[in-house]
């Protein structure tokens, strides 16, 4: 059938094979001159969706007998094989660790803008704060206030804000008592808050760990069962060699590294709208070249992003049609289709680690 022929031949760059050999389409049927496409993706891909839309439709639509083009899209989000086969956390189906070799190059910010926007991919997301050095999601989601509750004195209900479900170590001491923590202390907490959070049924969890190399991120490293990891850098020199050192440690513990995020890329001056390399320019590109990674996208330096995100409303939310959010949206769909093409696709998980 045409219409077979025109979805096979839609190229998107979230793509690696086309629509008809993924499996995706399920149903393409002319009834009474209405064309009904259903698709189930295995990954989040709303803004994939939407291109598909506009690009097909016209072309669709001039087929003979075709009236009306009626789509629909479903998501069963493909399980991916966890990094060194560690046992799953119940319900939840891959783990995003989100990190950074040096400290403040935003990615606390970028890893919840980052949840938010899988989110409006169509995924069912979660948030888990792991930055014992800052723990920011809190503030960042507007929920610093709020404490989990203990349905049954041992686990814990996620604060859910703007549809994830979220915990972090700001929930439950505050940020002066958990800097004083020693690595193996520290380590330890945080696989058990993951552990004994009563998270709903999720696609994907972003997990903001803590900045640096050492110990801790090592530990946990090695403990969590990742399915792959984001590096956010700058583009200054100093962040990316730091960079660098985290590209490698994922590597030693067998962790992918997806790619590299680089945020404050460029300002974006309020006035005259010129950009502005303030901190060097293709910093990540060719880090990404070198260890044969990807850039996933590029964050500018903007006030209204660390107004957004002081005001307890990350950008994605506050600001859902502006370009920044855009971006993230970008970004998302290239983080879930390459965890979705870069990894391997498994059962669903019948054991669970141990509570
Ligand atoms: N692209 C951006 N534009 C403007 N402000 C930003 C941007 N990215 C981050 N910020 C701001 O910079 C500060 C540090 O960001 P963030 O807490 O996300 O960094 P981090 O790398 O997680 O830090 P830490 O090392 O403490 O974990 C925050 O105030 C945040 O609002």
């Amino acid at each position: 059938m045409q219409a077979k022929i025109i979805l096979e031949n839609f190229n998107h760059p979230t793509l690696q094979k086309n629509l008809i050999e993924l499996g995706a389409v399920t149903q393409c049927e002319l009834i009474d001159h209405q064309l009904l496409i259903s698709l189930v993706m295995p990954f989040a891909w709303q803004t994939g969706f939407e291109d598909l839309k506009a690009t097909v439709t016209p072309q669709l639509l001039q087929l003979d007998g075709v009236d009306k083009v009626n789509w629909n899209i479903q998501y069963n989000i493909a399980t991916l094989k966890r990094a060194n086969n560690h046992h799953p956390i119940k319900n939840v189906k891959n783990i995003i660790a989100v990190s950074s070799g040096k400290g403040g190059v935003g990615k606390s910010s970028t890893a919840v803008n980052l949840a938010l926007a899988l989110q409006k991919q169509g995924a069912k997301v979660g948030i888990l704060d792991a930055d014992i050095y800052g723990p920011s999601i809190p503030t960042m989601l507007g929920t610093e206030k709020e404490q989990p509750l203990t349905p049954d004195n041992k686990h814990m209900s996620p604060i859910m804000a703007y549809g994830l479900a979220s915990n972090s170590i700001g929930y439950l001491v505050d940020a002066d008592g958990a800097m004083v923590w020693r690595g193996p202390m520290a380590s330890k907490a945080l696989c058990q808050i993951l552990e004994d959070t009563l998270w709903p049924e999720l696609d994907y969890l972003v997990m903001d760990m803590p900045p640096g190399t050492g110990d801790i991120q090592l530990t946990l490293a090695q403990n969590v069962p990742v399915t792959a990891t984001v590096i956010v850098t700058t583009p200054q020199d100093i962040a990316l060699i730091d960079a660098k050192k985290g590209i490698i440690m994922y590597n030693k513990v067998n962790i992918p590294t997806l790619g590299i995020i680089e945020n404050m890329s460029y300002h974006i001056c309020e006035n005259c709208g010129h950009h502005e390399a303030i901190f060097g320019e293709d910093g990540a590109k060719h880090l990404a070249e070198k260890y044969q990674t990807q850039l996933l996208g590029q964050i500018p330096l903007h006030r209204l992003l660390r107004q957004d995100l002081d005001s307890g409303k990350p950008t994605v939310i506050n600001h859902p049609d502006s370009e920044f959010t855009q971006l993230y949206y970008k970004i998302a769909a290239q983080v879930a289709s390459q965890l979705y093409w870069q990894g391997e696709t498994i059962l669903p998980d019948i054991s669970f680690k141990t509570l």
